[in-house]
């Protein structure tokens, strides 16, 4: 399989805090790698990086084949974000947001589908601030995949949603990865690793202390286990 992301030997320091020292991982394409590792490991710096919103201090980032900080508008069109504080205007309402960005790509995704299969439509008609946060949540994931992209970040795309919602973002993800997208994922929840991960990430303290399948990283263990005895040892 070829890798379509790459992050090589990052290193990122803000003042005294080194948040990133000299990470190392690889996404394949096509499938999901989800990270995973304790707050403040470093998770969201780096995945700012790949999306090209950072520039690292040192070391190196590839997203399907380009450095994503000096990348042009057509990669970018390629790159699908959600971030964690959904980043989204509070004043427009949900479809209407979304179709706005669906304008700025050549072969954007179809909107009603995918406010249909967000439950959006429930409540489309309540501007983006006094959207509970769940529902913040699924227009944020709706609006990372309306420019159909080849790359996905997800910034814990399932944090506050409740267990219907949930399923049912895990489904379109997994569905998104049948369809040749790459994603990437970081969350917090080993059961979202679990059910949605080819390949798992685990950092701490900026490094990357283990990585490759569910059941490689677990080894004889359950993975909530193994993920305490990596990360407790370097807290
Ligand atoms: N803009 C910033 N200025 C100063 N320090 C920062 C800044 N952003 C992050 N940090 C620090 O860098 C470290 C890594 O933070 P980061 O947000 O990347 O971690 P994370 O793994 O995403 O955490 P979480 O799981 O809580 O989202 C933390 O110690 C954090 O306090």
């Amino acid at each position: 399989m070829t890798e379509t992301v790459i992050v090589r030997e990052l290193r990122h320091r803000y003042g005294s805090t080194q948040a990133l020292d000299g990470m190392s991982w690889s996404a394949e394409h096509g499938a999901v790698t989800a990270i995973l590792g304790p707050n403040g490991a470093g998770k969201t710096t780096m995945i700012e990086m790949a999306e090209g919103l950072r520039r690292p201090s040192e070391g190196e980032v590839r997203v399907l084949g380009c450095d994503p900080w000096h990348a042009d508008a057509a990669h970018r069109a390629r790159v699908g974000v959600m971030l964690q504080d959904g980043g989204l205007p509070g004043g427009t309402r949900p479809s209407r947001l979304l179709r706005h960005l669906a304008r700025m790509y050549a072969s954007p995704a179809d909107v009603d589908a995918l406010v249909a299969r967000l439950g959006i439509g429930d409540f489309d008609r309540t501007t983006m601030r006094r959207l509970s946060g769940g529902q913040r949540q699924r227009v944020a994931l709706a609006a990372a995949l309306v420019g159909r992209p080849d790359v996905l970040f997800l910034d814990e795309p399932t944090a506050g949603l409740d267990p219907h919602a949930r399923r049912d973002v895990w489904r379109l993800i997994r569905e998104t990865r049948d369809a040749g997208v790459t994603v990437v994922v970081t969350t917090h929840s080993f059961e979202e690793a679990e059910r949605l991960a080819d390949r798992v990430v685990v950092v701490a303290r900026g490094r990357v202390v283990a990585s490759g399948s569910v059941a490689e990283v677990a080894g004889t263990h359950t993975l909530e286990e193994s993920y305490f005895a990596l990360t407790e040892e370097v807290r």
